[in-house]
């Protein structure tokens, strides 16, 4: 499994190529019997490159990018952003997986927040990879202990994936549900019950 530290490499990477992805749709396009100069793909190509770019633009952004506003509110108890949409691609099909993300976490002593929006971008940080649900929740979880430094935190994504519904074993509606839990929420049942309630609850 990847680590965080891997994620931070993410400014390292050349930018995205364009030409080199064209080259592959064109490919593909006639291993699947397709004609890529007919009228109707001829710039197809280039799309899916730009597609893509915009997919996966997620490999060149670092959560420390994006975790940058902090507060000093001094709320010391739960703050929880519910229902932020999800879009990824499942890295065995290159096919999109959808649904919600939910991140609660407890500020540290001095009462360091970041902005709420904040979360939101983090989500895109790592969803807009090739990705497994499990790596993107634990993903989230990690970067924000190693940079908020809270107390504690928990994510829960639900998602459905395309690979299970539009393909394979087609089985729309499935929802698989992942979650990841540190610090003071793994380590308290009354705070993690809490903070279940509030997700689950309206
Ligand atoms: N754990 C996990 N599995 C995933 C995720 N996204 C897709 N998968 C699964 O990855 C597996 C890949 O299985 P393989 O047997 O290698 O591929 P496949 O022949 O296309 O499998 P089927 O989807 O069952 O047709 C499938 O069971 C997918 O449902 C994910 O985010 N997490
Ligand atoms: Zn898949």
């Amino acid at each position: 499994m990847s680590t965080l530290a891997e994620s931070h490499d993410a400014t390292d990477l050349p930018p995205f190529d364009h030409g080199r992805a064209e080259r592959a749709i064109r490919e593909l396009l006639y291993a699947v019997g397709e004609d890529p100069d007919r009228e109707g793909l001829k710039d197809t190509p280039a799309r899916v490159a730009r597609a893509y770019a915009e997919m996966f633009a997620g490999l060149r952004m670092t959560p420390e990018s994006v975790l940058t506003t902090t507060f000093d509110l001094g709320h010391d108890e739960m703050v929880l952003v519910k229902d932020i949409e999800v879009w990824s691609v499942c890295e065995h099909h290159l096919v999109p997986f959808t649904g919600s993300a939910h991140i609660g976490y407890i500020p540290n002593d001095e009462g360091q927040i970041t902005g709420l929006s904040k979360l939101a971008r983090l989500v895109d940080v790592f969803a807009k990879r090739p990705q497994v649900q499990e790596r993107l929740t634990s993903q989230i979880a990690d970067s924000m202990v190693e940079i908020l430094k809270p107390r504690g935190v928990i994510v829960v994504i639900e998602c459905e994936h395309l690979c299970m519904t539009m393909r394979g074993v087609r089985k729309p509606g499935a929802k698989t549900v992942t979650s990841a839990v540190r610090g003071q929420l793994r380590d308290s049942p009354t705070t993690r019950a809490e903070a279940m309630s509030l997700i689950i609850g309206g």
